[in-house]
């Protein structure tokens, strides 16, 4: 495992085969190939994150995020190859993440599980299949707006010849590297940087557009349960670092509307 400074992790020997994330990566295009009116039987129902399609449009001056994409927590009956593969991947990430929960655990001293256990038996993983279509004007949109992922982890397979994806690191964007086809990122995401009472951090990035290539990514978001209580682990919290954040429930729902503004959900949550 590698760490870019403490944004991104880069997993490797990982247990998913690179034959199996090329049928991820197939399927996703495959899926976004199709004609616009067999994805609209996918559709995102209004007030739902989850379907096919772009983000719910609540204000005049909302920036779009200029994105083919299909968000799955349930999966659409007739994609059947895709509902099946990802099944399969989600079972194989499942196992990586609780590596990675268990491995920071460890390195803050903490017991193992503490952060597992905080996320509960209802934890989901919701993946997000991207394609970001060429752009003659890519200075004019943006394949993804600047945020930080709502989950505790998010597990990135992303496209192994086209750049896009930065972070932001003390004001400047960086991008993250191209890596190999067998490789998955892996970074932390709001409900971490809460548990962690703020010693990771979930960093802020984007996804920006190229001229003359489409690029495909897919997303897994490791969330907690709705009916967990996510807050600064014991452990962490004492004197000399006092609580940060005030303990949240179903912060994904809850915080969608600032993520759609643009803003950080989890400023809501700083005491
Ligand atoms: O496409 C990517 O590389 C990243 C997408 C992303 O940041 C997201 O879906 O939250
Ligand atoms: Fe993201």
């Amino acid at each position: 495992m590698r760490v870019f400074d403490f944004l991104l992790m880069q997993v490797m020997n990982h247990g998913i085969t690179k034959a199996f994330l090329d049928k991820i990566y197939k399927l996703t295009k495959e899926f976004c190939a199709l004609p616009s009116e067999e994805k609209q039987k996918y559709a995102r129902d209004i007030g739902s994150i989850q379907g096919y399609g772009n983000d719910m449009i609540l204000w005049d001056d909302q920036v779009l995020d200029w994105i083919d994409r299909l968000y799955i927590t349930t999966y659409p009956e007739d994609q059947r190859q895709l509902k099946e593969t990802l099944h399969e991947y989600t079972m194989k990430q499942h196992l990586v993440i609780k590596q990675v929960f268990k491995a920071m655990a460890r390195s803050l001293e903490l017991e193992e599980n503490c952060f597992l256990d905080m996320c509960g038996e209802n934890a989901t993983m919701d993946t997000r299949f991207n394609m970001y279509p060429p752009c003659p004007r890519p200075d004019k949109v943006i394949g993804v707006k600047p945020h930080a992922d709502k989950s505790a982890f998010t597990l990135l397979f992303p496209d192994k010849n086209v750049e896009g994806l930065q972070f932001l690191k003390d004001g400047k964007w960086y991008k993250a590297p191209i890596v190999s086809a067998d490789t998955i990122l892996i970074n932390v995401g709001d409900q971490m940087e809460i548990m962690s009472n703020g010693i990771y951090k979930s960093p802020v990035h984007r996804v920006v557009t190229n001229r003359e290539k489409e690029r495909i990514s897919v997303a897994t978001f490791f969330i907690p349960g709705a009916d967990k209580e996510i807050q600064p682990v014991n452990g962490l919290v004492s004197e000399a670092r006092p609580r940060l954040y005030k303990p949240v429930k179903n912060y994904v729902k809850l915080l969608n509307n600032y993520y759609l503004q643009g803003l950080r959900p989890i400023a809501a949550s700083l005491i």
